[in-house]
């Protein structure tokens, strides 16, 4: 058994909040490690780790969400980053282990989270992301407070999602929900509600926790899927001044993995876009979702790879035992 310490930093994105390990410090048991440290109840927080802690916001990053997304106990994840300065632009391998010990492919706040470690590391601003679902270019914003992610080209074909299916599965009653299910590197089943996060009957109305769990594991979906209701506020397009607007879209998700709701999810934010342009639901191909940690802003350009982008903040530092048992 190791009882060596690991170094670990904390990271949010409009806040899916993660920790941030280096994948050479030598954690045997990764499922253990992030089933532990990421309970909400028990897991790690500012306060509970040894060694150096920094504050949130003492690096000047501290976002207008941050105060209700910053210091819970638990993360949404643990990602494992292995560093390859040697390259250009510099390569950094994520692995994303989740609070069931599950390994997910693919993580749009996450990827967002790695970048901007990396960014601290080294002060480059831009990165390839070597992922399960494929390598991300990513880029940092000269102040380092934001970051974009290209998120590879969503997927309706039954064979990506996966659903089991001859063909896409587009606005089908699933489990209570009416669902599209489209691949953003992962799985996600969106569903379009009539009312927002202002309508007392709206989106948040809603009780998730009850309502998801069925879709999520509906035979449809042999891999799973992540569960979305979103609600589109204003549909953009051409503005006053001949622009074009984004869209505006309210969004909430329950996180395979988690198996819960999370504050943010950024495959989960394509995901709505892209199945609201898939249904006429928006005009123009960028929008802005507003998941409850803040707000991403996302292009869909037809048969091209999405784009995601949002702000990361850099939360406290520390180290845990390697093994937390
Ligand atoms: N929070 C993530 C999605 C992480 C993966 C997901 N829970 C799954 O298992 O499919 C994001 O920001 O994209």
């Amino acid at each position: 058994m190791s009882t060596h310490a690991v170094p670990v930093e904390k990271y949010h994105g409009t806040g899916n909040d993660f920790l941030v390990v280096d994948a050479g410090e030598g954690v045997g048991d990764r499922s253990a490690f992030a089933r532990a440290y990421c309970d909400r109840e028990t897991g790690v927080a500012a306060d509970t780790v040894d060694g150096p802690i920094d504050g949130a916001g003492e690096h000047g990053d501290a976002t207008d969400d941050a105060a209700d997304s910053a210091g819970r106990r638990g993360a949404d994840g643990v990602l494992f980053l292995e560093i390859g300065e040697r390259y250009r632009p510099t390569r950094v391998v994520m692995t994303l282990v989740q609070p069931d010990g599950s390994t997910a492919a693919m993580c749009g706040n996450g990827a967002r989270v790695v970048a901007r470690w990396a960014h601290d590391r080294t002060g480059d601003h831009e990165f390839m992301i070597d992922t399960q679902a494929g390598t991300r270019r990513a880029i940092v914003s000269p102040d380092g407070t934001e970051v974009t992610i290209e998120m590879g080209v969503p997927r309706f074909d039954p064979t990506s999602v996966p659903v089991d299916r001859d063909e896409p599965l587009v606005e089908e009653a699933i489990e209570g929900l009416t669902v599209t299910a489209v691949d953003t590197g992962v799985p996600h089943a969106v569903s379009f509600l009539d009312g927002g996060r202002d309508d007392p009957d709206g989106i948040d109305a809603v009780d998730l926790d009850a309502v998801a769990p069925p879709v999520r594991h509906a035979d449809v979906f042999p891999q799973g899927a992540n569960v979305n209701l979103a609600a589109v506020v204003d549909a953009g397009g051409e503005g006053e001044d001949g622009r074009d607007d984004p869209a505006v879209i309210d969004q909430r998700t329950f996180e395979r993995g988690v198996e819960g709701e999370t504050r943010s999810c950024g495959t989960g934010a394509v995901a709505i876009a892209a199945v609201a342009r898939r249904l006429g639901l928006i005009d123009g191909d960028t929008a802005v979702t507003r998941p409850p940690g803040g707000e991403l802003r996302i292009t869909v350009p037809d048969d091209d790879h999405a784009t995601l982008t949002g702000p990361v903040a850099r939360e406290f530092s520390g180290r845990v035992a390697a093994d937390p048992r």
